[in-house]
């Protein structure tokens, strides 16, 4: 078992949303009669994280990741529960705690908007504090690693998405932290950037040992990236395993698709139900922990002449969103 990093448990956390119907009338009235409704952002929500491990935060719209990332941060105080990480209360001792972090809020910026990405470096290398040294060893690694070298002297709002996304990222690690959050690394960007991405995190997971807390709609990110899943639907916590792990649960699932000369009646195949069918071409369902590949062809291969065969897994994506539909969230 690793070293643990960070230790939530029971963390709930509720908004109060000021309820209002369209129209200028009810604005007007809800200025003297504000009726709240209550959100249940987060209910009794309990995991440890590891030295090192590198753990996708998956889950829905408004299931509750950004919240939790806001807690562990140290941005928002829960209503109840604890959660201690590297020995920190995040929120009660945020100015020790920063120091230890890096955090990248995908769809909001850390650097300053109008001057040079290196002037937003500097900036921060003294708000951290962090010595002149360590800073520029860090400058030069992060600057190879992450090609910055032709946008360092680029005011941000002139960088295209790909390339702010690596500026973010290495502001986020200047000051040498052992632990990073991020929220949507990827949203946005272009297939290179995103490899370039998740290639970099991997490697400073790797080398540096940082550990890493990812939250993503982006499953091929979870499939790049993570050794360890948590799913959250409405506040709770629904799942924590490995992706093989959870491949072997719901990932059995198999489409086979026949291609045959001419035939003209659908042909049935005990153990698969059949998807589509035209003379030329079918395409069957089967579980392939109850049936084995060789039963479903066999008898096919008595009643038609096959052409090609094509066999395709369940993808993470459907995987995902059958447990979703499991969880009815
Ligand atoms: N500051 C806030 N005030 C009121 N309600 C909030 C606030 N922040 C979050 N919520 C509500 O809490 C719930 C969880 O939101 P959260 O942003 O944590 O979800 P999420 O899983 O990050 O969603 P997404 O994938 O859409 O970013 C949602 O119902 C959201 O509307």
């Amino acid at each position: 078992m690793r070293k643990p990093v960070i230790e939530l448990e029971d963390i709930g956390k509720t908004f109060q949303v000021a309820e209002r119907t369209a129209g200028l009338a009810s604005a007007v009235k809800s200025l003297f009669n504000r009726k709240h409704r209550e959100v249940e952002a987060l209910k009794d929500i309990s995991f440890s994280i590891g030295e090192g491990e590198i753990v996708g935060y998956i889950g829905p719209n408004g299931a509750g990741k950004s919240t939790t990332i806001k807690v562990m941060s140290g941005i928002l105080v829960p209503d109840k529960g604890t959660c201690t990480v590297m020995g920190f209360t995040p929120w009660r001792d945020r100015s020790q705690y920063v120091e230890h972090i890096g955090v990248v809020f995908g769809q909001r910026s850390q650097l300053w908007w109008d001057v040079p990405v290196i002037d937003s470096f500097e900036l921060l290398r003294d708000i951290y504090r962090i010595p002149e040294p360590i800073y520029r060893d860090n400058l030069t690694m992060l600057t190879a690693m992450l090609a910055l070298d032709d946008i360092l002297g680029v005011p941000v709002r002139q960088l295209s998405l790909g390339q702010r996304m690596r500026c973010e990222i290495a502001a986020s690690l200047l000051h040498n932290p052992k632990l990073l959050f991020l929220d949507e690394p990827t949203i946005g960007l272009d297939a290179v950037s995103k490899i370039a991405v998740r290639k970099f995190i991997k490697r400073i997971n790797k080398e540096r040992g940082v550990t890493v807390i990812l939250t993503t709609h982006d499953m091929s990110d979870i499939e790049a990236l993570a050794d360890r899943i948590l799913m959250i639907g409405k506040g709770t916590l629904l799942y924590d395993g490995t992706l093989p792990e959870l491949k072997a649960r719901f990932g059995s699932g198999r489409t086979l698709t026949v291609d045959y000369r001419e035939h003209t009646e659908p042909i049935e195949l005990p153990g698969a139900s059949r998807l589509s069918w035209t003379p030329e071409r079918a395409v069957y369902a089967f579980d392939a922990e109850r049936i084995k590949l060789a039963d479903l062809i066999a008898p096919l291969s008595q009643q038609v002449e096959l052409l090609d065969i094509a066999v395709d897994e369940k993808g993470i994506d459907e995987i995902i969103v059958q447990l979703y539909e499991e969880h009815q969230i």
